[in-house]
């Protein structure tokens, strides 16, 4: 050692104590070195990548300017890593990538990518930044540590004044009710605004919207439908926004891992398809998109009734938002399941490993077709979608599909793996209220007839009654005129009276006959029918009347009885696990399921139809729910007196001549 020593500097071999200090402090930087070296082999794979995500933000052209944002970029990643982490975000998506540092230097983004690419992130983060940037160091450690940031869900189906829209520091929210508080609330405003995340779509409601925000807000706008349209672009003034458009170059606009085929099948025959299609798929997840929320109810009931051998679960839009949440988590939780919906569920809804979706009927429009079967197929998943077209509407509805270069095939049905439901549905129809089935036919036909290109959807080319026999309306007993009058009592109409007077100078009622009088008439006076009595007619009434009230009191208890077995039926009318075996010898009374159709509701607008056109992104459940405060229809039927119920005028949302062009065209085909 000493030669050592000596050799690098003879003086310092003088004084060992000198030395040893020297070895002492380069041996604790090799020691510390080591130990470092250890702990970051030995750091956990999310630490590294979380230092990877911090990089990401930090990387582009960040100039002097958004100094502070990089700070709070800092500060947010560290603040949702964990969680981040924790669902098992290790990479970010193309997406994210690309739009997330422009997001945090404050620009506006336009960002386009297929479905299941990772969007919501994509805006969640800079959101989240944005909110922390808001406040000083202490509040954001505060808010960050507890994770506080007060976000309300603004979609109307409740009181307007319940919705706290001024208290809340993040909104999510319809366009439609954004616009009525906008209008109705006093206490809020939005001028200090600072971003504004929308998927484009609503447009007189965007405008609107716009209109009373703040020019120098941030816009993101994310879709995996996305175009240039300068149009768009005018009306949301953005200000020099930057383009991603992540998957520009694919070949096609639906992600890869998703195989696509379509068949065609007359629309008495789809029925049975269906059927066959669950059948054969029993151990998969399978989304169901039909016309309207009607449809989806009627459906389910007749599914649930046939007892395919999975559960069927329903999500559509006159459910309450809590229902709707409940079938969600529901029916993510399944490992095999069917979920019929509505469009509610065509977009941003984010159902994971969902192996097939089929469309019941064809979609409105390409974009459509692209969020509905972007619901399988999700982040490197596989899936695979069907679509069921008419005869008159594969030629044009094929022509747009290859216009948004989605890849889809035609496929046979193979007619040996159809099963015939024909039979057992006839005997549900049987039993099923005339008023449900027609319920769901004419909901179906005015879905079609207000679709806005008629070139794929004629309601005029629709077979409606071999529609309407085979699925809905199986043929019933010709009303009789008592009934009719029956129900025009029970609907409180008032009748017109028609009143005559004698030469005598005498009223006499003419028409509704008055009933007959038990007061005897006068010797000599003939029966005009009005007065007088008839005691073996008496007799013959008391007989009948006798024998109406035996069987209204056996129907009566049958029905409690029924009424028993109601609770447990009732859970099943939602979710029911339905076995082949044992199904057909049961006796199925319908009036032991809740009545869905709310007695007025007939002809109302399906809340449903319209939700192709988006909101915000990230969709909540509760999008599409329309702003009238409209209960959930099992409990609005029961709420809902009756007489009011019925009083209240049908209201189709057509116009008067569209109206009478299409009732006009059933009555045609009904003659
Ligand atoms: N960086 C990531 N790493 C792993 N998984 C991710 C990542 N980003 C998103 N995901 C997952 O990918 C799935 C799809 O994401 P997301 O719902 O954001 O897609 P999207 O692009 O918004 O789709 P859509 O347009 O259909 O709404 C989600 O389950 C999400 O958790």
């Amino acid at each position: 050692l000493r030669k050592k020593m000596g050799k690098k500097n003879p003086t310092d071999t003088a004084d060992p104590v000198n030395n040893f200090e020297r070895w002492k402090k380069k041996y604790n930087k090799t020691k510390t070195r080591v130990k470092q070296e250890k702990t970051q082999k030995r750091k956990p794979e999310w630490q590294v990548e979380k230092e990877g995500i911090i990089l990401l933000g930090r990387a582009r052209r960040i100039n002097a300017k958004d100094a502070e944002s990089i700070s709070c970029l800092g500060l947010t990643f560290l603040l949702f890593t964990p969680g981040l982490m924790e669902a098992q975000y290790r990479q970010p998506t193309e997406i994210q990538r690309q739009t997330i540092d422009f997001a945090l230097q404050g620009k506006d983004v336009l960002g386009a990518a297929k479905t299941g690419s990772g969007k919501t992130l994509a805006f969640l983060i800079p959101v989240s930044t944005q909110l922390a940037g808001l406040s000083d160091l202490e509040v954001l450690r505060k808010v960050g540590k507890n994770h506080e940031f007060s976000a309300g869900l603004i979609i109307g189906r409740k009181d307007l004044k319940n919705e706290k829209i001024h208290r809340t520091n993040n909104i999510i929210c319809t366009p439609g009710r954004l616009l009525q508080h906008m209008d109705e609330t006093a206490a809020f405003h939005a001028f200090d605004l600072h971003m504004l995340v929308l998927d484009i779509g609503f447009a007189d409601t965007i405008n609107a919207i716009v209109e009373n925000l703040p020019k120098t807000r941030q816009t993101l706008l994310f879709s995996a439908t996305q175009t240039k349209s300068l149009k768009d672009l005018a009306r949301l003034s953005l200000q020099d926004p930057e383009y991603v458009w992540v998957h520009e170059k694919d070949k096609f606009s639906t992600p890869a891992t998703l195989e696509q085929n379509y068949v065609v099948c007359e629309l008495s025959k789809k029925v049975n398809m269906l059927f066959s299609f669950i059948r054969s798929h029993l151990q998969k997840k399978v989304i169901v998109f039909f016309a309207c929320c009607k449809e989806v109810q009627y459906l389910l009931r007749v599914y649930c009734r046939l007892r395919p051998g999975m559960p069927i679960l329903a999500l559509h839009g006159k459910q309450q938002l809590m229902k709707r949440v409940e079938v969600y988590n529901d029916f993510i939780k399944k490992k095999n399941a069917v979920l019929f919906a509505t469009d509610i569920a065509a977009r941003g809804l984010d159902f994971p490993a969902v192996n097939w979706v089929l469309q019941f009927h064809c979609p409105e429009d390409a974009n459509t077709h692209i969020h509905r079967v972007g619901r399988t197929a999700r982040y490197k998943e596989g899936g695979e979608a069907l679509l069921v077209l008419l005869p008159s509407e594969e030629e044009c509805m094929l022509s747009q599909l290859q216009e948004k270069i989605v890849p889809i095939n035609r496929i046979q049905v193979n007619p040996e793996k159809l099963t015939s439901v024909q039979q057992k549905l006839e005997a549900f129809l049987a039993q099923e209220k005339e008023q449900r089935r027609g319920s769901c036919f004419f909901s179906y036909l005015r879905s079609v007839y207000l679709m806005k290109n008629k070139e794929v959807f004629d309601v005029f080319q629709l077979k409606l009654q071999e529609y309407a026999e085979s699925n809905t309306m199986k043929k019933t007993e010709k009303e009789t005129k008592f009934k009719e009058a029956k129900k025009v009592l029970k609907r409180n109409f008032q009748v017109n009276t028609k009143l005559v007077f004698t030469e005598e100078g005498h009223m006499v009622q003419q028409w509704p006959t008055l009933q007959r009088t038990a007061v005897p008439a006068t010797e000599g006076e003939e029966d005009d029918g009005t007065t007088g009595i008839n005691v073996e007619e008496l007799e013959y009434r008391r007989k009948v009347k006798e024998k109406h009230r035996e069987k209204r009191l056996k129907e009566k208890a049958a029905r409690r009885e029924a009424s028993k077995q109601h609770t447990e039926e009732q859970k099943s009318e939602e979710e029911v696990v339905a076995y082949l075996d044992g199904a057909d010898g049961e006796e199925f009374d319908p009036s032991t399921l809740p009545d869905p159709d709310k007695l007025c509701s007939d002809s109302e607008e399906d809340d449903d139809q319209s939700s192709h056109a988006a909101g915000m992104r990230k969709r909540s459940l509760s999008d599409c729910s329309d702003d009238s405060g409209e209960e959930d229809e099992a409990e609005g039927s029961r709420k809902r007196p009756r007489q009011q119920a019925a009083a209240k005028p049908l209201d189709t949302g057509l116009s008067l001549a569209e109206d009478e062009e299409l009732v006009l065209h059933l009555l045609g085909i009904r003659r």
